[in-house]
């Protein structure tokens, strides 16, 4: 694992983390070749490398690339920006992929999902050559779970409550809080399950304590019928930048 500081100075102002994000967001994109397929990801880190993607297109400085979106969200944002797109069926194997993260561990594993795009992220971002992260500094972690933020589970809504109990008896040692994630539309004052692009729910893990061997807890989140995938992305990412008020980092596997 190699680790390099790229050449940007010292900010003199302090910088948003929305600027921070962009800043991230533009270096993966100089990774961008002509002619690249490519995993769009979802989220407000992600939403700055697509915009930038649509201007170089425009401008003429990137030809012939090809957009794989990671949810709904960024299909219509990549559309709105004239970005050709495909889907897996069609391109199985795809060059880069660039998102952002809600955590990443001094391994470079990952926490994703917070925006609820869980599955379709790793399907694609585990079908890429490379996988790009872009990241502001907040975002890290010493390890999974360590922001005390939730970790994503998508679930079948068929008996949430049982797969959501079995979920937090999977990591009772830990301290683990299980809760379904709600959306801000409310019908006769009662809170509505968040519903994911693909028609499942999402129940959001919250650990007290490190919760250890990763490979392990994934194996046995994954094992639960009812789960269908979790928004811990291990060993996927090839490349971290983040973006820091003292610069950019940029760590490779
Ligand atoms: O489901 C959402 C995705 O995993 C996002 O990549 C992740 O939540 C990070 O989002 P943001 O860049 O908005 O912090």
């Amino acid at each position: 694992m190699e680790t390099s500081l790229a050449s940007l100075s010292p900010p003199s102002v302090i910088l948003t983390q929305d600027e921070l994000k962009k800043i991230a967001a533009y270096k993966a994109v100089e990774f961008v070749e002509s002619g690249m397929v490519l995993g769009l990801g979802t989220g407000s880190t992600a939403c700055h490398a697509v915009d930038r993607i649509g201007e170089l297109l425009r401008q003429g400085k990137l030809k012939n690339v090809i957009g794989v979106p990671t949810s709904k969200k960024t299909h219509e944002q990549a559309l709105s920006l004239g970005i050709p797109l495909s889907d897996l069926d069609s391109h199985p194997v795809l060059d880069l992929a660039i998102d952002g993260a809600d955590e990443v561990d001094t391994e470079m594993n990952l926490v994703k999902g917070r925006g609820g795009s869980l599955l379709r992220e790793k399907m694609v971002e585990g079908a890429c050559k490379k996988f790009v992260v872009i990241v502001d500094e907040s975002k890290l972690v010493p390890y999974i779970g360590g922001s005390g933020l939730a970790m994503p589970v998508e679930v079948v809504p068929f008996c949430w409550k049982f797969t959501a109990k079995r979920l937090k008896d999977l990591f009772e040692d830990c301290g683990c809080v299980a809760k379904l994630r709600t959306c801000c539309e409310k019908i006769n004052k009662k809170e509505q399950p968040f519903v994911t692009d693909n028609g499942n729910y999402i129940v959001d893990l919250y650990f007290k304590k490190d919760i250890g061997d990763l490979k392990i807890a994934s194996d046995s989140i994954l094992r639960l019928a009812g789960v269908v995938e979790h928004g811990m992305f291990l060993d996927m990412a090839t490349t971290v930048i983040v973006a820091g008020e003292l610069g950019v980092t940029i760590k490779n596997k």
